[in-house]
């Protein structure tokens, strides 16, 4: 297989990747927003170029004067003088349009961060699922940090190389057209091995990003999973599949630095062989009288002085060519088309209602085929059903996470994907056992749903779920910092806080999976009580792992190969003597 296959193939199986066209619209975009700033830098080292040309010039009709044997010191003076007041002119636009610079490029780097975070934060949750986290991690950490590379050093290197490369074949082309004919030397030199190398870095490098990303992938599972990985005995695959992507890496990079040590010697031909053409060419054309001395000796030490301009702008132009395809990474976030699309409908009231829903995670396989559910406010359904059914999706799906691939969920007559995210969270909330604590306070950890909440709430809401005590006896109470590296809550109190914003964010309908809820037999007994609370007055979905909580259901949908079999309260199930009913006597019985 071609490594290039590779990338395409991963590249499909990941966050998309934007093509070459919007990186350049993009890129246009933000100069564009900047022009102004732009200009004023690029005027500053304009000046500081013009100002660097005089060196040359000046030590040119030193050595005119010197050879011609007319030097008379007055002359000499001038020029000396000439030439300090332009070293010093030089060095103070080059301070002024390097500072221009970095701020310049600051502000374009924070720009493109923020628009980052925004489009990564929006991303469907599925589609993180799907893509996993090792390629969103990677786009943010390894892409993120090239392109502020480029940001930050290259494209203030950019500007000034090419002003002073420009401003310097200019003046040598003036001083003397015959002499600077050398200097033709570079481009033919450096067409065809650069034209092919940037031909294949591009999909080169894309290919050894994709490999970045499943490296991360694989490191962060691992680690994440380590209890997991120590207790199944797993170490030796793990490793296995972390030593598969490293070797892919290495692959990858063997390929990209391949393409690099064509190109580099052709780069260095191509730096030098202006320098010598200019020395014998110009000493050929003063030895025969055509050009003066002066003209040739300034034409050889401009061209000597494009050397450092030329070597930091090729050597840039990989850390460029790197760095778009990081942006084509980076942008291709914002390419995930949304999962909704909020149109501003407000639920009419609190009664949900599937119809029809289907879905698949993978086209062509649905695990839901037609489901409908009509949910009566204030009462509790159960879902029962074998392992594979189909339940945990039903739930993800009537708590809004994912939309159906066809037919409908709505609530009080608004398709649940209709509604703003921040809205859809007030209607309906799927309680999980993610009781993630962000570093912060814990007043700020109970404010994520309900920004604008007051003291007088967030303490009602710890106390709804029996939080209040140890809330209050924290150092510092509600403002304890805590999460990583703050103040270290139990697991118990981590999820009375999770329970506490679901009080605050107070939805209607809790869709609850037994699988992952709080409804952890290790959690302490109170732990149920506080959950009871957050349950008491709304509706609730129970995906019931466990017969004895249908029973004490309101009702009961049997769940069957994506299909709900049988629906209504456990008598009346019992009474019809079908699946249920034979599911609960051999429940009864074991027990
Ligand atoms: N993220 C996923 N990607 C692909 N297929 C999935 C995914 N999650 C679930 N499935 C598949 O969808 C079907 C329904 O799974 P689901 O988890 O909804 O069933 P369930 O009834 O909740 O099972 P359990 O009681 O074992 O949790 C199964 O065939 C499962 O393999």
């Amino acid at each position: 297989m071609s490594p290039l296959a590779g990338s395409t193939d991963h590249a499909r199986r990941t966050l998309p990747i934007a093509a070459g066209s919007v990186v350049r619209a993009h890129v246009g975009v933000l100069l564009r927003e900047h022009r102004r700033a732009l200009a004023v830098v690029l005027a500053w080292h304009l000046v500081a170029a013009v100002a660097g040309l005089a060196g040359p010039w000046v030590i040119g009709q030193v050595v005119g004067l010197v050879t011609t044997g007319r030097a008379a010191v007055t002359d000499v003076d001038v020029l000396v003088v000439l030439l300090g007041a332009a070293v010093l002119a030089e060095t103070g636009a080059t301070w002024v349009a390097r500072r221009g610079s970095f701020v310049l490029s600051e502000q374009v780097f924070a720009r493109l961060r923020e628009d980052f975070v925004g489009s990564a934060v929006r991303l469907p949750l599925s589609t993180v699922e799907r893509a996993g986290t090792g390629d969103l991690l990677a786009r943010t950490t390894n892409d993120v940090d090239a392109i502020s590379y480029v940001i930050r050093f290259g494209v203030p290197t950019v500007v000034v190389s090419v002003t002073t490369v420009g401003v310097t074949v200019v003046a040598a082309v003036l001083v003397s057209p015959l002499a600077a004919l050398p200097l033709l030397l570079t481009p033919l030199v450096w067409f065809l091995p650069t034209r092919r190398y940037l031909r294949l870095a591009g999909p080169g490098y894309l290919w050894e990003h994709a490999t970045y990303a499943r490296l991360n992938g694989v490191a962060a599972e691992t680690v994440e999973g380590a209890a997991t990985v120590d207790a199944l005995g797993l170490r030796a695959t793990r490793g296995e599949r972390f030593a598969d992507a490293v070797r892919e890496s290495h692959d990858a990079e063997r390929y990209t630095t391949g393409l690099r040590l064509r190109w580099f010697p052709w780069l260095e031909v191509g730096f030098f062989a202006p320098i010598a053409g200019a020395l014998l060419w110009g000493g050929y054309l003063s030895w025969h009288g055509v050009v003066p001395v002066a003209s040739a000796t300034a034409v050889v030490l401009y061209v000597q002085r494009l050397l450092d301009p030329l070597g930091e702008l090729v050597g840039l132009l990989d850390e460029i060519q790197f760095a778009a395809t990081s942006m084509s990474r980076i942008l291709g976030v914002g390419e995930v088309p949304p999962d909704r699309v909020a149109t501003g409908a407000e639920p009419a009231d609190d009664h949900l209602v599937a119809e029809g829903v289907r879905y698949a995670y993978r086209p062509g396989h649905d695990v839901l085929h037609g489901v409908s559910l009509d949910l009566r406010p204030g009462e509790r359904l159960a879902v029962v059903g074998p392992s594979g059914a189909g339940k945990s999706t039903l739930g993800r799906l009537v708590a809004g996470v994912d939309g159906p691939r066809t037919g409908r969920i709505t609530v009080g007559g608004v398709p649940l994907v209709d509604l703003e995210l921040d809205t859809l969270r007030g209607q309906v909330a799927l309680v999980t056992q993610e009781h993630h604590v962000f570093v912060g306070t814990l007043a700020d950890n109970l404010r994520l749903p309900r920004p604008d909440a007051g003291p007088g709430q967030l303490e009602s809401a710890l106390a709804a779920v029996d939080a209040l005590d140890w809330a209050q006896r924290l150092p510092e109470g509600l403002e304890t910092v805590v999460g990583s590296g703050g103040h270290e809550l139990t697991e118990a109190q981590a999820q009375q806080v999770a329970l506490a914003r679901l009080v605050l964010a107070d939805p209607h309908t809790l869709v609850l999976d037994e699988a992952t809820s709080l409804l952890d037999p290790r959690a302490a007994r109170h732990l149920e009580r506080s959950l009871a609370a957050v349950l008491t007055g709304r509706t609730v979905v129970a995906i019931a792992h466990r017969l004895h909580t249908a029973h004490d259901a309101d009702r009961v949908a049997v769940v069957d190969d994506g299909r709900v079999r049988e629906l209504g309260s456990h008598d009346e199930l019992i009474a019809a003597d079908g699946d249920y009913a034979a599911l609960w006597r051999s429940w009864r019985d074991e027990g």
